[in-house]
C-alpha cells in the first residue's frame, strides 16, 4: 500500500483512489477538475456495465503538479471523496446512446378545390389504359408494386402551381433553411389490392441527389374502397456517415385530397393496400413528386 500526499489547503477535494490489487493513493483535486469528473464517470459507468468505462488512461497530477500518477481506468476499483461527492448517475451516464433524428412531415388537407378534385378523379378513370407497372432505379424485383402514369400535363401543371404557392411556408414549417427551387417533378400513381412500396429514400442516386423535398397528394374515389396503404416515414440515425432508418417512425394516413411534404432523404415505405373489389377506380391514387434544389 502506498500513500502520496499534497497540501490539502490548495485543493478542494481529498480523493482516495482505490486501485486493483489493494493499492491506494490519496490525491487532492479541485472539485471541478476534469480528471475528477472522469474518475467518477468511470466508477458509475462500471456500475452500469457500460463499455465506455473499459479502456482509458488516467493521468492524475500529484506533488503539486510536479509528478503524474498514471493508471489504466480498468484498475480503478473505487473512490473515497472528502467531502462526499454524490453522483446523479442515472441522468449523467446513459448507455452509449444512438442519436435518433426525428423525422418531420406536414400534411395539408383539402388541398384542391372540390371542383378540381372531381375533375382529377374523372380524368384518371378515363386514363386507366395509359398506366404502366412501376419499377425502381435498382430494378430490384418485388420492391415496388403499383401503376404509374407519367403524362398528365393539365394536372401536373395544376399541382406544381399549387405547390409553388405554398412551398415557402412548407419549408419554413418543416424548419428547413430556404433553398432555390430548380424543378418540381410529378408522376401519378395507382396502388390497388396487394400493392406496396418497400423502404427507400428518394434521393439516393446521382440522378436524384438534388431532390430536397418529397410531396404526395392523395386522392381516391368516394366512398373510399381500400384500406392500408399508409405511408411510413422513419426517423433516422447516422451510421458510418450515412443516414439510415431508425426503428421509430411516423404513420401517415393517405387522406383523400390531402398533400404531405417531407425530406426526400427520409427512409419511407408504402404499406400494402387492401382493395377487395380490385377495381382500378377504387385504387389509392397519388400525384407525387419531388422539389429539387
Ligand atoms: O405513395 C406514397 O405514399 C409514396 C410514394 C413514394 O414513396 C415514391 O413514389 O417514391
Ligand atoms: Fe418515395
Amino acid at each position: 500500500m502506498q500513500l502520496t500526499s499534497q497540501q490539502f489547503e490548495s485543493k478542494d477535494v481529498k480523493v482516495q483512489l482505490l486501485l486493483a490489487g489493494g493499492y491506494q493513493y490519496t490525491v487532492y483535486l479541485k472539485s471541478d477538475a476534469p480528471v475528477l469528473h472522469s474518475l467518477l464517470t468511470t466508477i458509475v459507468a462500471r456500475a452500469y456495465n457500460q463499455e465506455s468505462a473499459a479502456h482509458s488512461l488516467f493521468q492524475v497530477p500529484i506533488n503539486e503538479g510536479y509528478s503524474a500518477l498514471c493508471f489504466s481506468s480498468d484498475r480503478l476499483v473505487g473512490l473515497v471523496t472528502e467531502p462526499p461527492i454524490w453522483v446523479q448517475q442515472i441522468e449523467e451516464i446513459k448507455p452509449p446512446s444512438i442519436d435518433i433524428l426525428n423525422s418531420n412531415y406536414i400534411q395539408i388537407e383539402n388541398f384542391l378545390s372540390p371542383k378540381e378534385y372531381e375533375q382529377l378523379i374523372n380524368y384518371v378513370l378515363k386514363k386507366e389504359s395509359d398506366f404502366i407497372a412501376t419499377s425502381t432505379s435498382t430494378k430490384e424485383q418485388d420492391y415496388r408494386r403499383s401503376m404509374v402514369l407519367y403524362s398528365f400535363p393539365e394536372f401536373a401543371e395544376l399541382i406544381v402551381k399549387r405547390i409553388q404557392e405554398i412551398i415557402t411556408d412548407v419549408i419554413s414549417k418543416l424548419g428547413l433553411p430556404s433553398f432555390v427551387i430548380s424543378q418540381i417533378e410529378s408522376q401519378l400513381t395507382a396502388h390497388n389490392d396487394g400493392n406496396y412500396y418497400k423502404i427507400h429514400n428518394d434521393n439516393g442516386s446521382p440522378e436524384t441527389a438534388t431532390r430536397e423535398l418529397t410531396y404526395i397528394y392523395y386522392f381516391n374515389k368516394q366512398p373510399k374502397a381500400f384500406s392500408g396503404g399508409e405511408l411510413i416515414i422513419y426517423d433516422s440515425k447516422i451510421e458510418n456517415n450515412f443516414y439510415v432508418n431508425a426503428e421509430s417512425y411516423k404513420k401517415v394516413e393517405p387522406l383523400n385530397n390531402s398533400i404531405v411534404f417531407f425530406l426526400s432523404r427520409y427512409m419511407h415505405e408504402v404499406r400494402p393496400v387492401i382493395c377487395p373489389s380490385k377495381a382500378f377506380a377504387n385504387s389509392r391514387f397519388t400525384i407525387n413528386g419531388w422539389v429539387r434544389r
